[in-house]
């Protein structure tokens, strides 16, 4: 174990010290692309400007024939781009594979100071991070880099989920981590062959009126993940950093992607991949709190003065604890306003009526 002491210190000489906060810029969509596909890559500058983070995914999803074509496609679209405020990550080949070296030397040597984010799958345990710590320190300090890159975990394996916590808390690098539900649930061996959401079977019964099992007894869906997206943002609030859902599969189903996306959303996640352009205005829509909710945030927040003692608004009891509440939802609304005069608006005109 590393002492605490050396925790900030960086691993190479000459890279850059490590961040002491992680930057909360909004992240409310991770748009994956795949860099090598012209038709995807030839919409990415348009696709920039409606999302929060651009991501080159070089992973699966990317043909095994078509991998350096994808990381020469992401360096050759970084140089010729400026995404402004939008974050540019990538999503690199799993540590065991024969990719992820070139990988990672092609992209923190080539474009370093254009990415903000590397998003590392199949994380198993702390010492997987603690390698690509060490790894994009010297590669940062051969790049001559002044700002460190950050890492990002998927949540995939059996392993990953026991080890989240040491995962979260691996290295001054850590960004967040997502869930990944297609490789978790091949992992766990559970038997759903869909990338991510419900499914009909995982469900409960009613009891039985009477001698009657199968009349008039209502079942109720339930997700699947609740527990590991619960876990997940336990683990990420202890350390500091951001908890994401990861990919909702069924790209024509968007009434059931906003539904998943909003259980995550409404335990602490705060953001989603979008696999199709269809899912970032769902995903946009969902992790921006509502005018409704920033109204009543901000009320409550005007009402409760110095934050202590406890009031009733509308009949409903708050104190020091429900005013913190608020302001995570106030917080929120105001970071994504800042960027946004449209939601700035709905804010501003909900509130007005709430405050009369
Ligand atoms: C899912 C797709 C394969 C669907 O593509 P396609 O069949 O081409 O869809 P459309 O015809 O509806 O597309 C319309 C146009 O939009 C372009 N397009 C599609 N997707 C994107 C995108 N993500 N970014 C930019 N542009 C996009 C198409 O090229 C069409 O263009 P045009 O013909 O000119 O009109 C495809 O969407 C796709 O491949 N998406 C990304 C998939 C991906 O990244 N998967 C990996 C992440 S999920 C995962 O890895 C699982 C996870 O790790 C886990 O374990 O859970
Ligand atoms: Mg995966």
């Amino acid at each position: 174990m590393r002492s605490p002491k050396d925790f900030f210190a960086p691993l190479a000489l000459g890279a850059p010290a490590p961040v002491r906060e992680i930057p909360v810029t909004p992240s409310r969509m991770i748009h994956f692309f795949d860099p090598g596909n012209e038709k995807m890559a030839a919409k990415v500058p348009d696709i920039a400007k409606k999302v929060d983070v651009l991501l080159g995914n070089l992973e699966d999803a990317v043909r095994a024939d078509r991998k350096e074509a994808a990381r020469a496609g992401l360096v050759a679209i970084a140089k010729a781009n400026d995404f402004g405020k939008t974050q540019l990550w990538t999503r690199v080949n799993s540590l065991d594979s024969p990719w992820v070296l070139d990988d990672l030397i092609t992209l923190v040597t080539e474009i370093g100071d254009k990415l903000d984010v590397i998003m590392v799958p199949k994380v198993e345990g702390a010492q997987d991070i603690h390698y690509v710590d060490r790894l994009l320190a010297q590669l940062e300090a051969r790049a001559g880099l002044t700002k460190p890159l950050l890492v990002h975990a998927i949540l995939e394996t059996a392993s990953g989920v026991a080890n989240v916590e040491e995962i979260a808390g691996a290295s001054p690098r850590m960004q967040g981590i997502s869930l990944g539900p297609a490789d978790l649930a091949a992992s766990r061996r559970m038997k759903t062959t869909r990338v991510g959401g419900g499914h009909p079977g995982y469900l409960v019964r009613t009891d039985p009126v009477g001698d009657d099992l199968t009349e008039g007894r209502t079942t109720y869906q339930q997700d699947l993940w609740h527990y590991t997206v619960a876990r997940m943002v336990d683990a990420c609030a202890m350390h500091g950093i951001l908890p994401y859902y990861g990919p909702f599969g069924d790209i024509r189903d968007v009434v059931a992607c906003e539904d998943q996306f909003r259980n995550a959303f409404l335990l602490g996640c705060v953001g989603a991949w979008s696999l199709h352009p269809v899912q970032i205005d769902i995903a946009k829509k969902v992790f921006s709190p509502s005018p409704s909710d920033v109204a009543w945030a901000r009320r409550v927040i005007a009402e409760m003065g110095d934050g202590t003692g406890a009031v009733m608004i509308d009949g409903k009891m708050q104190d020091d604890a429900s005013v913190k509440q608020c302001r995570v939802v106030a917080e929120l609304a105001d970071a994504l306003a800042a960027d946004d005069p449209e939601l700035a608006a709905a804010y501003d005109a909900a509130t007005k009526e709430a405050l009369g």
